[in-house]
């Protein structure tokens, strides 16, 4: 099939990509010169892992092309994919205008019939939002489906080859038969293509995104009860997980969720509830608690600082909202780090992808080290923001040797307390028994 994808962004990119692997036609659009210059160069914009094998051999296969032309690429197409930003307004609602502006032009273009389908996370109401552009501005008939993505940064490509279901939401006979046949590679497993009507889809990816921040912001409280009352998370963790009807994904407590959906579509429903005069109570919460799980790690160094970190420095292991992606947007080590700052203290980074994300937020704040050795010079305390592999398994006794003080605030868990007992280092992480030196005694105390 001929297909054409609006924005190039994580979504657009690897959808574009996977539907070129599989046999279709695709053209990319993105109204950012510099990045279709870069892809039709031959170059990825973005770290994903998997995504430059298939987008190197689907361009070879002349499958996957890019432009900033979007007439070029809606003219022969017979689907048009939307991969478009919709961030947070100024109220919190989604901003729709990159959605509603692109399907304008989209009307101004077309000659004959074209399915619309809408891969951004979008409020309900969207898809009829949206026809009413097409029916306003042209008398071509077009099918609008909303298709929302469930793909994760970091294993995009599996995700998109392998999703754990496709949902399409459409009334259209003819859109479904289509869309059906698009899908039919990836669902081969027997994962099952969910139909349903476009309010039900898009509010489906809302549920789901909201859902899982719960299920994450409800194991940080109980990480943060563990703490106070001498349990241990991982062990909850794994008792409530073992029962099939929770399961045991999603449970990691952590420093917060980031990442550019979570925090945005928490939030774009708690609004989108408030306009239609439902109290959503649980993810006002979830919003609440999450803001105070960001900065959680910062609260326990002030405390270790007897209140007074200023003139410390610090060194943070991870900046990425999560590993193997570059991508920051939202991630906890941003608020970390501005937290470190306002308090006076200073700050060295280190992240294996998301150090030039970093780079044009902070610019010459903080500075910026080549490799997770180097960036504990001088440091009081080691930060741990991300879970990168690299990051598990470290040569302590070069690590030691550098550091100036053996202190540890992990907001990952990454290792064992039993090892860190030790080593000999003050270890707090979430959830769990604090680690700490006393006296040249190393003792295990629960808090
Ligand atoms: N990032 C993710 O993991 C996921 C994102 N989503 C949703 O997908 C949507 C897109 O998200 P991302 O790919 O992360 O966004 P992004 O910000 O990475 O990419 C958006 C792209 O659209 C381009 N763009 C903006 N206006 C345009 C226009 N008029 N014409 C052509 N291109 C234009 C931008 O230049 C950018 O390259 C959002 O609604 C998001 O909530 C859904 C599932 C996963
Ligand atoms: O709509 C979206 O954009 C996507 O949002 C999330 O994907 P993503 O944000 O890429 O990453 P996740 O793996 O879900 O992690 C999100 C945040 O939650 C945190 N998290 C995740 C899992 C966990 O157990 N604990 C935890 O703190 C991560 O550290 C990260 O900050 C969803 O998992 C995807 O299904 C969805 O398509």
């Amino acid at each position: 099939m001929k297909i054409a994808v609006i924005g190039t962004g994580y979504v657009g990119l690897v959808t574009g990509t996977c539907l070129a692997e599989t046999g279709n036609d695709v053209t990319c659009v993105d109204i950012n010169v510099a990045k279709i210059q870069k892809m039709q160069a031959g170059e990825l914009p973005i770290y994903e892992p998997g995504l430059d094998l298939l987008f190197h051999r689907n361009i070879s296969q002349k499958r996957l092309t890019f432009t900033t032309d979007l007439a070029l690429a809606v003219k022969d197409a017979q689907i048009i994919f939307m991969a478009l930003p919709t961030p947070p307004g100024g109220d919190g609602a989604a901003d729709l205008s990159y959605i509603l502006g692109a399907a304008k032009d989209i009307a101004h273009l077309i000659t004959d019939y074209k399915i619309i389908v809408n891969k951004s996370t979008v409020p309900v109401g969207t898809a009829d939002k949206v026809s009413a552009i097409f029916k306003t501005y042209t008398d071509i008939k077009v099918d609008v489906v909303s298709n929302p993505e469930f793909l994760r940064e970091g294993v995009a490509v599996d995700d998109f080859m392998k999703p754990d279901r496709v949902v399409l939401g459409t009334t259209s006979e003819h859109a479904k038969k289509i869309m059906t046949e698009l899908y039919a590679p990836y669902v081969r497993q027997g994962n099952p293509i969910l139909f349903m009507d476009e309010r039900s889809s898009e509010l489906t990816k809302y549920a789901a995104n909201s859902f899982l921040a719960t299920k994450i912001t409800f194991m940080n409280e109980i990480a943060n009860l563990c703490e106070l009352l001498g349990a241990d998370v991982d062990a909850v963790r794994k008792g409530m997980g073992s029962d099939e009807r929770i399961g045991k994904r999603f449970l990691f407590p952590g420093i917060g969720y980031g990442g550019s959906c979570f925090p945005k579509d928490v939030q774009a429903l708690v609004k989108a509830s408030d306009e239609n005069v439902y109290d959503f109570k649980i993810l006002k919460s979830v919003m609440e608690v999450n803001e105070l799980q960001k900065t959680i790690l910062v609260d326990k160094v002030i405390t270790y600082f007897n209140q007074n970190i200023s003139g410390k420095h610090f060194a943070i292991w991870g900046l990425a909202f999560k590993p193997e992606t570059d991508d920051v947007r939202e991630a906890p080590a941003l608020y970390i780090i501005k937290a470190l700052l306002d308090n006076g203290a200073s700050v060295s980074v280190f992240d294996p992808e998301g150090m030039e994300n970093v780079k044009s937020i902070f610019e010459d704040k903080i500075n910026y080290a080549t490799d997770q050795y180097s960036v504990l010079e001088g440091a009081n305390a080691l930060l741990i923001a991300t879970e990168w592999s690299v990051f598990r398994n470290p040569d302590f006794e070069k690590m030691s040797a550098i550091i100036a003080d053996r202190v540890i605030f992990d907001g990952r868990n990454l290792f064992e307390l039993a090892k860190m007992i030790e080593l000999g280092y003050y270890y707090n992480s979430i959830g769990r028994a604090l680690i700490e030196v006393k006296e040249d005694e190393m003792l295990l105390q629960q808090k």
